[in-house]
């Protein structure tokens, strides 16, 4: 019987590929901040593309299965090395040991903190063309410098972002997905539409096996500037006043929304878009409450939420929007706001992301944020968030588009969706953070 992590490429076995790397990966993935469903086991682990930048690095893409989950349903990108000897400041980054194919004792490591590996990667994307499974491209040519030196950026991530010489930033999409990812497809839209507050994208690769879908992109990274969550922390923390930059925040999401508008279509919602917006927010709500039990006594109270916006009049129009939009998703540099990260939600199909929404969706993602960020570190602060809340929907308001405050059963609705996604989100990533949109959920619930 032939080894099941026989490369598809490849007639012989690959010395990486062996029933040895799939026991050190289901070991070593659940504990990466970007495995998603870390307590569900891993049974199976398959790599199902792989292409050897250098002798002893390996670009892969494995297939793995979970515990309750469908099959197929998630494929990981890695960038390993394989190496008899490893330098002691990588030895952090060790998977364990393996045994080559001439019978070496291999070291099999994570070649992203390697920044040997990682330069020769950012080396390949600069210089475009196909090698193996991967195709690179670049635009323009000269956008990517080289001889750059990376750092792995110390971000709370659900991918792994490298940059290069504080001059460009490399974003590794984790889970990978068949289709263009947004976080390519959108800013590279704008940036032809002459948008400059989202960083465009100078270089990106792709892989053609197992399906064809976008691996990463290589932006300009933007020196000196703070995120979003970081500066809403500290003024919260501080009981500071955030509400001018809540304000510019609004504004920005605003134009954002009028950029996307004017370079992607716009449609309005059919008459029914209510009733079936409420029954998918049921949905999602139903299927959050059977894996997070702490859901299920708000489920009531919720119901009536998606009730009321089922019944609401007036819909607003839809369209291509940010689709995670929080405060860690903002930059703060040269005096305003950028945005980064159109990846939309991370565990929902690309399909899915990448379709038409109501803007309001985003508007309900940056008050949610504000809210994380008043209940962090036990003491809550809901004034501090409610003055937030206030200037953001003012800032929208004047780019003239509507005040948010004027839709309130929508806002409601969206906020609710949107505090039940957070809940399914820490469940699955960060459980110690759970308490924080179990808390909203259970006062969006009581004010229906
Ligand atoms: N162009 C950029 N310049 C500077 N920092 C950036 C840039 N793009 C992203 N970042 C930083 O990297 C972090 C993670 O990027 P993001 O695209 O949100 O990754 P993820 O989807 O993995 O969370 C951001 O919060 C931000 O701090
Ligand atoms: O990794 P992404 O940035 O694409 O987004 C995911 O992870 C976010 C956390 O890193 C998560 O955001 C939640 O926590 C934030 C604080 O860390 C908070 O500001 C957000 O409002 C809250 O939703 C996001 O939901 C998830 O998609």
């Amino acid at each position: 019987m032939s080894s099941p992590l026989l490369l598809s490429y490849d007639t012989e076995p690959h010395p990486i590929a062996s029933p040895t790397l799939a026991a050190l990966l289901s070991r070593w993935l659940p504990r990466q901040r970007w495995f998603a469903h870390r307590e569900r086991a891993v049974t199976g682990v398959s790599v199902t593309a792989a292409t050897e930048l250098a002798p002893d690095v390996f670009h892969l893409l494995v297939r793995v299965e979970q515990t309750g989950l469908p099959q197929d349903s998630a494929c990981y990108q890695l960038l390993l090395g394989a190496v008899t000897d490893l330098p002691p400041r990588l030895q952090g980054c060790l998977l364990g040991r393996m045994e080559g194919s001439h019978g070496q004792d291999l070291l099999v490591y994570d070649a992203l903190y390697d920044p040997r590996a990682t330069i020769l990667l950012l080396d390949r994307i600069r210089r475009g063309g196909v090698m193996g499974a991967l195709r690179f491209e670049s635009f323009p040519r000269s956008a990517v410098p080289a001889g750059l030196m990376p750092r792995v950026l110390d971000a709370e991530q659900s991918n792994t972002s490298i940059v290069y010489g504080d001059e460009v930033i490399l974003k590794l999409f984790r889970r990978v997905q068949p289709g263009i990812n947004p976080d390519l497809e959108i800013p590279g839209v704008l940036a032809r539409h002459g948008y400059t507050r989202v960083p465009p994208p100078v270089a990106w690769f792709h892989t053609s096996q197992p399906f064809w879908g976008t691996l990463g992109v290589v932006q300009p990274f933007l020196r000196g500037a703070t995120d979003g969550w970081t500066l809403a922390l500290q003024s919260a923390l501080a009981q500071g006043d955030f509400s001018g930059h809540a304000r510019e925040l609004g504004r920005a999401t605003g134009e954002l929304h009028v950029a996307l508008a004017e370079s992607f279509p716009v449609r309005e919602p059919a008459a029914e878009h209510h009733t079936r917006l409420a029954d998918q927010m049921t949905h999602r709500l139903l299927h959050a409450a059977a894996t997070v039990p702490a859901l299920r006594s708000h489920v009531p109270g919720l119901r009536e939420v998606f009730i009321k916006l089922a019944t609401a009049d007036g819909g607003l129009h839809l369209q291509r929007i940010h689709g995670d939009l929080h405060l860690g998703q903002v930059l703060r540099a040269d005096d305003q706001w950028h945005v980064v990260d159109f990846e939309g939600e991370p565990a929902k199909p690309l399909a899915e992301r990448r379709a038409d929404r109501s803007p309001i969706h985003d508007i309900a993602g940056m008050l949610r944020s504000f809210d994380y960020a008043a209940h962090i570190e036990k003491a809550a602060r809901p004034e501090w968030a409610t003055r937030c809340r206030r200037a953001f929907c003012d800032g929208y308001g004047a780019t003239g588009l509507f005040d948010p405050q004027d839709i309130p059963v929508l806002l409601h609705a969206h906020e609710a969706d949107r505090a039940v996604y957070e809940v399914l989100y820490e469940a699955t990533h960060r459980p110690d953070w759970i308490t924080v949109p179990l808390r909203a959920v259970a006062r969006l619930a009581r004010h229906h």
